[in-house]
């Protein structure tokens, strides 16, 4: 890549980002001028910028096409949304699916390519998956605004898997309610039934 493309595509502090990185090489016991990973600062913090892109969005955009259906007030459930995520102890991955649904308020339906973009929006950020799973119901049902939604997140962190107590088998189950879900028990059931009769493709 040449000095100018880099320009172009890098995120403020990009240099500072690849200093970073050698002084990281270097104390994992690598030269960062070797030939084979001379380039490796660089991918790294691009990667870093791209797992991170989701602080620089604004969730709130996704919301805001709205198709009104008069009389729409069902359980609508998207499953199988697969994301990936850093922890924000660690910085390594984690990586899962993600089922989400809400109950329309007013007619108010969103496109259904919404949900995984949100998903995204959150998981592209260093994250908890408590608060991944949190985020997401609140935020539908807070900014669409739904009358309640509920979130299902399945993860395997690699913090877990691979280093540390190297469980690679281990994996996480959280969920959220936001709204109506909190104290409609039958809607919890619903979306629950909904989550785990989903083929997980
Ligand atoms: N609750 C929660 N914990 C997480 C998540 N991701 C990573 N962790 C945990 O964060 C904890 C950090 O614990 P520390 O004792 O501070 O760090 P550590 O010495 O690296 O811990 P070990 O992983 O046990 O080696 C670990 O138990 C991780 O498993 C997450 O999304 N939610
Ligand atoms: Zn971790």
């Amino acid at each position: 890549m040449t000095t100018s493309q880099t320009e172009q595509t890098a995120p403020q502090g990009f240099t500072d980002a690849c200093d970073a990185v050698r002084v990281l090489l270097r104390f994992a016991g690598y030269d960062p001028d070797q030939p084979v990973i001379r380039d490796t600062p660089g991918r790294v913090a691009r990667a870093l910028a791209d797992m991170t892109a989701g602080t620089r969005d604004d969730p709130r955009t996704y919301l805001d096409r709205v198709f009104p259906e008069q009389g729409a007030d069902g359980l609508v459930v998207v499953s199988g949304i697969r994301f990936a995520s850093l922890c924000e102890h660690h910085m390594l991955p984690f990586s899962g699916t993600a089922t989400v649904g809400y109950i329309p308020r007013d007619g108010r339906l969103l496109g259904l390519s919404k949900l995984p973009r949100l998903v995204n929006v959150f998981a592209r950020r260093l994250q908890l998956q408590e608060r991944l799973t949190e985020q997401i119901a609140r935020t539908i049902h807070e900014d669409l605004p739904a009358k309640g939604a509920a979130c299902m997140v399945t993860a395997t962190h690699t913090c877990v898997s691979v280093r540390g107590v190297t469980q690679p088998h281990s994996t996480t189950v959280t969920r959220a309610w936001a709204g109506c879900f909190r104290d409609d028990p039958e809607a919890r059931l619903e979306f629950l039934g909904q989550a785990e009769s989903s083929p997980d493709w």
